[in-house]
């Protein structure tokens, strides 16, 4: 199995990668956009996205691509992120990082590196890659990126401002692989409407049939300011009766737009 994710090498979300890859090969792509493009074109069997971070929350990007594109969700995927600040020595005025890892550090750099530039970069390894090349830089990442012979010191460890920090990614597939099984069931909807109570009715079919509602998140449309996509995750499987039931009630609520199922999937905890 073939599976693409966040590169270079050395992103959490390659690390996120490695449990559902199955010893097959990684590839990389620079933003997470490119990632969804490339599985819903059929290039890949596997995906993995970031979808959602304790500290920072949702992934914004990524809930735009599934919104866009037509992939189905296999398998969620948490797992710690414990950020390490990497350079070749003390000597450096720039941080470089993804901007999630910048913000989820917010206190611990503007305790101790007030002054220093902040510079958002694609992926954590990227920014490890800039310290590698430029003493100047300093790097936000997972650890092992100072390993094996590199010319990377790990100057501190545990920077996160919260020992909780765990991010979700989602393991995405060509949508003919979308499952009904598993306990978790993520859904897009557009309803192309607006009234009053509309976000109610659209709680109300699960919350009647006892279905727990894990996120529900709105993300503009791109077409109106305020018109909304609604991301929600439910606590059951698109195999069961209640969420089908469910289901047609949210589609007809939705008839001037679109709901799409991502589909049915369980979760993995992936410590290291
Ligand atoms: O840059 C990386 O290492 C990523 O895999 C991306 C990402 C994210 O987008 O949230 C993944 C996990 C961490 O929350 C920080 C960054």
């Amino acid at each position: 199995m073939t599976a693409v994710t966040l590169g270079p090498e050395g992103t959490y979300s390659h690390r996120a990668t490695t449990a559902v890859a199955d010893d097959g090969e990684i590839d990389f792509r620079q933003s997470v956009t490119a990632i969804v493009d490339a599985v819903a074109a059929g290039e890949y069997d596997r995906g993995v996205i970031p979808i959602e971070n304790s500290i920072e929350g949702s992934v914004t990007e990524s809930l735009d691509a599934l919104a866009e594109y037509d992939v189905a969700v296999v398998r969620e995927i948490v797992t710690p992120i414990r950020h390490a600040l990497l350079a070749q020595g003390e000597g450096f005025d720039t941080i470089a990082s993804h901007s999630q890892a910048l913000a989820q550090c917010r206190s611990y750099l503007e305790r101790e590196f007030p002054d220093a530039t902040l510079e958002a970069v694609a992926s954590t390894a990227q920014g490890v890659e800039f310290a590698r090349e430029d003493s100047s830089v300093a790097g936000i990442g997972h650890p092992a990126n100072a390993e094996n012979g590199t010319n990377l010191e790990v100057l501190a460890e545990d920077i996160q401002d919260q020992d909780s920090n765990a991010t979700r990614f989602f393991a995405i597939a060509p949508a003919d692989e979308r499952s009904s099984g598993g306990g978790k069931t993520s859904l897009v909807v557009y309803p192309d409407v607006d009234y009053p109570g509309l976000l109610l009715e659209m709680l109300e079919p699960f919350a009647e049939r006892d279905i727990n509602m894990a996120r529900v998140e709105s993300r503009p449309s791109g077409q109106r300011l305020g018109d909304y996509v609604f991301h929600i995750d439910i606590e059951a499987g698109l195999y069961e009766s209640r969420t089908q039931d469910a289901l047609e009630e949210i589609e007809a609520l939705a008839e001037n737009g679109w709901v799409r199922r991502l589909g049915s999937y369980d979760t993995e905890h992936v410590v290291e």
